[in-house]
């Protein structure tokens, strides 16, 4: 780490698959309590750099840097579950920390999940069948699955995308919450720009032609215009 607070560092990195450049010599400092949304035209490379940081992905050149105490959390864009998926919400919650073997919780890791679950508002609906939870039940569940494990750095990749206004809100409402409360740093993909507005500090923005970042006030109509129409 060049900057000793950071906890997540990519140093000129770059993704091209073959005879598809995506970015090129991408850079940027993220420290603890920081909330980035990242944003930008459809295909522009916004996920691949999120799988990128996952470590999903090797980059063509450049390097991840974390903090070694990072633990990272991901909320991926909304996926349907089968109606007779046999988990209930509760479980569903909880398979991350059983390494997806049921149903062997430690008293500590019960606690934990009985908390997430209150902070998500999925107390009262814990044992219903997750299957036959609402889109906005299911979204909620991811978060708290990612949450469970208590990470210092939350991706949201596109997660509120499918979600109702009032939904989108308590979730994103939520994960500032923790933001402000418990200084989790979030990554927050979107197109939504009034959103990132609302709720981030810093934008990171991709375009074909490199990359712009800066506070978000910064992030101005005809910046988003331009950046997603060249
Ligand atoms: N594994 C892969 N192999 C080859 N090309 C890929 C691969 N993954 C993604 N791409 C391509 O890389 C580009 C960036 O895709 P990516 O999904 O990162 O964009 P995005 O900004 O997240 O888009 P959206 O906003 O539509 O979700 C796209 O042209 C995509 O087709």
């Amino acid at each position: 780490m060049t900057t000793t607070q950071a906890i997540l560092e990519l140093n000129h990195l770059g993704m091209t698959f073959p005879g598809h450049p995506v970015f090129n010599d991408l850079n940027l400092t993220v420290r603890p309590g920081e909330f980035w949304s990242i944003v930008g035209e459809n295909g522009v490379g916004k996920t691949t750099l999120m799988r990128t940081i996952l470590h999903q992905l090797r980059p063509t050149t450049g390097r991840v840097v974390y903090d070694p105490s990072l633990r990272i959390g991901y909320v991926p864009q909304f996926r349907n579950i089968d109606a007779d998926y046999p988990l209930t919400i509760r479980d569903f919650v909880g398979l991350n920390l059983t390494g997806w073997k049921l149903p062997w919780l430690s008293r500590a890791e019960r606690q934990r999940v009985a908390k997430i679950l209150a902070e998500t508002g999925l107390e009262k609906i814990a044992t219903r069948p997750i299957g036959q939870a609402s889109g906005g039940e299911k979204q909620k569940a991811y978060l708290a699955q990612a949450l469970v494990e208590a990470p210092s750095l939350l991706i949201l990749d596109e997660s509120t995308a499918s979600l109702d206004p009032v939904t989108k809100t308590e979730l994103l409402d939520l994960v500032q919450w923790l933001n402000q409360q418990q200084g989790l740093t979030v990554l927050f993909v979107t197109h939504d720009i009034p959103l990132a507005r609302k709720y981030s500090q810093h934008f990171l923005m991709l375009t074909p032609q490199g990359t712009e970042q800066g506070p978000i006030a910064a992030l101005t109509d005809e910046k988003v215009w331009r950046g997603e129409r060249v």
